[in-house]
Formats: C-alpha cells, structure tokens, sequence
C-alpha cells in the first residue's frame, strides 16, 4: 500500500535520513524503532508531506504523493502528532472535529461519531467540552488518537503516539488500542524509540541508525536474525522480556508433551509464554491443557514451560552461531 524508494532529507549540513527504502502492505502495522535523532520522524512527516524529501519517491496505492496538493493527501491520512499536537484554545470535541469540519460533515454524523470514539477511548463525554489543558496526560493522547481515527481513513501515521506517558498508562493505552478494530483494519505507519513498545505492535520492524535502515523484519527476525552487532546491541538489554513476549506456545510445541498432569483447563497455543506464565501464576490451576491449531495437546505448568522455553532458547542461540 505505502512504497518508499531511496528518501533523502538534508537539514543543512544534517544528514538526517539517508537513501530510506521499505514497503508496508495493507492492513501491516509497521513499526520504524531506533534511538533519538535517527530519522523516524522525517521519515514520517515525508509520508504526509509536512516535509519534502531532497531525493526519493513516496506512493500510496500506486499513485506518487506528489501527484496531489500536500493538504489533500493529508485529509487521506490519520495523523497522531509526536506530544499530541492538540490544539490548547480548542475543547475536545473541536479538536476531534478538525478533519470533519475540512470535509464539510454534516455536523449531526461528527457529534454522533465523536461520541463513539470517546466511548471507544474511555474518555468521558463531559471533556467534550473540555480543553486539553484541563485533561490528563494520558486523555490527551486518546483525544489525539480519535482525532486521528474519526475520518476513518485506511492509512494511519503515529508518532509517539503514547510517549510521554508513566508506563502502567502506556501499557494500559497500548492494550486498549490494540484491542480496537481501527488497530487490526487499518495500514499503520509508527514512530516510536521503545523497543517493547514496538515488539507489542509491530507486524514488522524498521530498525533505523543515522538516518540509515539497518534492518526490516518481524520482531523475530530482528532478535533471533539481528543483521549486524547494532541491531543484536540495540535489542539486548531487554531481549529476555521481549523473547517471553513474542515466543507463543506453538514455538514451544516441539519441547513439550502429555506429561498426564491431569490439567482440567484448556487454553490455545497462540498465547505468549509471559501471558501463559501470567496465567499460572493467576489461577487455582497448577496446570493448563494447550490446543494448537491441529487439534493436538499438550500439557504445561510453570516448570514444564520454563524447560521448555529455556530448551528454545538453546536451539535459538545455536542456530544464530
Ligand atoms: N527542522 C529541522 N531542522 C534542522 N534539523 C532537523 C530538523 N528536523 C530534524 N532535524 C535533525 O534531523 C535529524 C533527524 O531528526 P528526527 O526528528 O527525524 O529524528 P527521530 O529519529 O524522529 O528522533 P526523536 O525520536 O528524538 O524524535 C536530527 O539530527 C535532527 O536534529
């Protein structure tokens, strides 16, 4: 759906993106990661036109962005700015309602569409009429996502969409939004400096340095085939959390049997090992009984699963040597 071929960006002497190619196809959440000042944002403001390229060719559906007029495509494209972007001298419902006012809505459907978004968000329908001020921090990034989302459109940029919050916030927006129909239809273009937060998003992963891409592909690929010692570095102070957030249960399959535990509840192996832990952890039940997509079974409790998972772990380790 998005294409982008060879963008270069100079800010005077800056180099700040460098010869910057990927493709993100329709429905993907593609995740562009890496550390301050490595291009993300440049990259992302290229893709609505908030900045020209020096070099390079941008397309959505087929057709060059440079086709038609920049506050045209923008109408196209849901925008979540880097610390919201609301504008302060606006209520919410204003600031939700800036696209549909451009698109000349009928100012019933906006009302009516804003108070489903406030629903899906959790905000309560009295900051309606509220300023951005008078929100939390964390409001404010869910009024900046239903602006973003109210026009419904196919194409999605986020940048930081969820910086600047505590983590028990972020974690809590994160899952919220993940959970949210928009999340799975639409094609999602995201700007973000925290590696987990782009191993719970992301299909795939752009990994960037110095305006360079170092490397594209799943949160798998990027940790168990890192390209180079920058991208096994960037990921390894926190690659035992990220393993036990992306290895599910089905990864595990081969190091796990019927040990006749006797596990009364049943749960699908497309869970991830930490939910799975989480899930023992829980509940009265020592043990739980995993389907997979074959209808074979297999039974795990917490040691059976920590054997398992260091056995992976293993595998993993040395296919990489
Ligand atoms: N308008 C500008 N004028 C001059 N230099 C700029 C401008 N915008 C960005 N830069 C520089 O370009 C480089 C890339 O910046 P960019 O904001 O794209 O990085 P980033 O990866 O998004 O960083 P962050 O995560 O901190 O937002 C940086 O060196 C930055 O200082």
């Amino acid at each position: 759906m998005v294409e982008i071929q060879n963008l270069t960006k100079n800010f005077g002497q800056t180099l700040a993106v460098d010869k910057v190619s990927f493709e993100v196809k329709k429905g993907e959440n593609l995740i562009m990661l890496g550390t301050s000042g490595c291009g993300k944002t440049t990259t992302l403001k290229m893709i609505n036109r908030l900045i020209e390229p020096n070099q390079g060719e941008i397309f959505i559906n087929g057709k060059n962005i440079n086709a038609q007029k920049p506050e045209l495509l923008r109408r196209k494209i849901g925008y979540v700015m880097q610390n919201t972007g609301l504008f302060p001298h606006y209520t919410v419902e204003q600031n939700i309602g800036v696209l549909p006012q451009l698109l000349k809505w009928d100012k019933k459907i906006t009302r009516q569409k804003t108070e489903e978004l406030l629903n899906k968000l959790h905000l309560p329908e009295a900051s309606l009429t509220m300023y951005p001020n008078q929100l939390s921090g964390g409001q404010q990034q869910r009024v900046g996502l239903a602006r973003a989302l109210i026009a419904d459109t196919e194409l999605l940029l986020m940048d930081e969409p969820f910086g600047a919050l505590d983590n028990v916030t972020r974690n809590q927006i994160q899952k919220e939004f993940k959970a949210l129909p928009e999340f799975q239809n639409k094609t999602i273009i995201m700007v973000t400096h925290d590696v987990q937060e782009a191993f719970e998003l992301a299909d795939r992963i752009v990994l960037m340095d110095k305006g360079k891409v170092v490397q594209i592909g799943t949160p798998k690929d990027l940790l168990y085939r890192p390209i180079n010692e920058f991208a096994e570095q960037f990921l390894d102070a926190q690659r035992l959390a990220l393993e036990l957030k992306i290895v599910s249960l089905n990864d595990l399959w081969p190091y796990l049997s019927l040990n006749n535990l006797a596990c009364t509840t049943s749960i699908s192996s497309s869970i991830n090992v930490w939910d799975s832990m989480e899930m023992i952890r829980k509940s009265d039940h020592s043990c739980f009984q995993v389907s997979n997509t074959k209808g074979e079974k297999r039974d795990i409790d917490f040691q059976v699963l920590t054997q398992a998972f260091n056995h992976f772990q293993i595998a993993q380790a040395n296919e990489r040597t």
